[in-house]
């Protein structure tokens, strides 16, 4: 695969001529007693844009998604989101959002086939769904061989395309992942990658995605925000990449945290 099939939709999130903010952030902070969490951020998502959040381990990546997602009211400042306040209108928004959490394994007994875990992303959709959707959904994420295994019997891999699936069944139009690629194995990373750039360039699915792997988010991100804590840089990925002292800064920023996190 050449790195050109897995580069996002960047002419139309940044070349449009009028980006549609999808959401909007202003001087959000989440504390948790006196330790502040997320520290004063503020940045705008446009409709059709992939932006990957990288930051080091505690950095507050998940606490962002909480809030985006309206699982957490607990923060200062605003978050607007399909121009409406998350606060007043959490439910309708949430129905709008595919979210994939964080690790998503199944323990192998777990009594559920594929087909019935897609189901349970149509309670979003008040149990309808477009079964024409869902065969497209179906061939798009590749998973028609094994809808009736349990799920708890599929690799890491299979098991995150599913829940891509049950994440997209009721047709969001923004799609929110944590740390997606944590259980996926090298030789499908790339093939997941491709699916995800194939969501945001051919279904216009705006992407918010947060990761470890600072190359996939190079390769498959047209944004970027950096975070730990507050936020230290948002804009074009292929800039912030392509500087140097961003990189090197980032990195001894990581390396700082991992060593004070592990020494005590
Ligand atoms: N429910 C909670 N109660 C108290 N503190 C929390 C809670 N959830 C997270 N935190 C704290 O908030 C900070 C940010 O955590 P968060 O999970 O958002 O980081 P992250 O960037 O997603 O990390 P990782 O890359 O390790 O997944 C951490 O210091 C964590 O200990």
């Amino acid at each position: 695969m050449v790195e050109s099939e897995l580069v996002s939709s960047e002419k139309s999130s940044t070349s449009s001529p009028d980006p549609i903010p999808l959401v909007i952030l202003e001087n959000v902070t989440v504390k948790n007693n006196s330790d502040v969490i997320l520290d004063n951020i503020s940045f705008k998502i446009n409709k059709g844009d992939f932006l990957g959040i990288i930051g080091p381990n505690g950095a507050g990546k998940t606490t962002l998604f909480k809030c985006i997602l309206g699982l957490n009211k607990e923060f200062e400042g605003s978050i607007r989101i399909f121009d409406k306040d998350i606060r007043r209108s959490a439910k309708e928004i949430y129905k709008r959002i595919g979210y994939i959490p964080q690790s998503n394994s199944f323990d192998p007994r777990f009594p559920a086939t594929v087909n019935e875990i897609i189901h349970l992303g149509t309670f979003k959709n008040n149990g309808h769904h477009n079964k024409e959707k869902l065969e497209e959904l179906i061939q798009l994420t590749g998973i028609g061989e094994y809808l009736h295994k349990r799920i708890g019997d599929l690799s890491g891999g299979q098991q995150q395309r599913v829940m891509i699936a049950k994440a997209l069944i009721h047709e969001p139009e923004l799609l929110i992942l944590d740390e997606p690629d944590t259980a996926i194995d090298a030789g499908v990373l790339k093939l997941f990658y491709k699916l995800l750039v194939k969501l945001n360039k051919e279904k216009n699915i705006t992407i918010i995605w947060s990761s470890h792997d600072l190359d996939a988010v190079n390769m498959v991100s047209s944004k970027v925000a950096c975070l730990y804590k507050k936020l230290f840089f948002h804009g074009n990925s292929k800039e912030f990449f392509s500087n140097e002292n961003n990189l090197k800064t980032f990195n001894e920023y990581s390396m700082h945290i991992h060593i004070k996190t592990h020494s005590h």
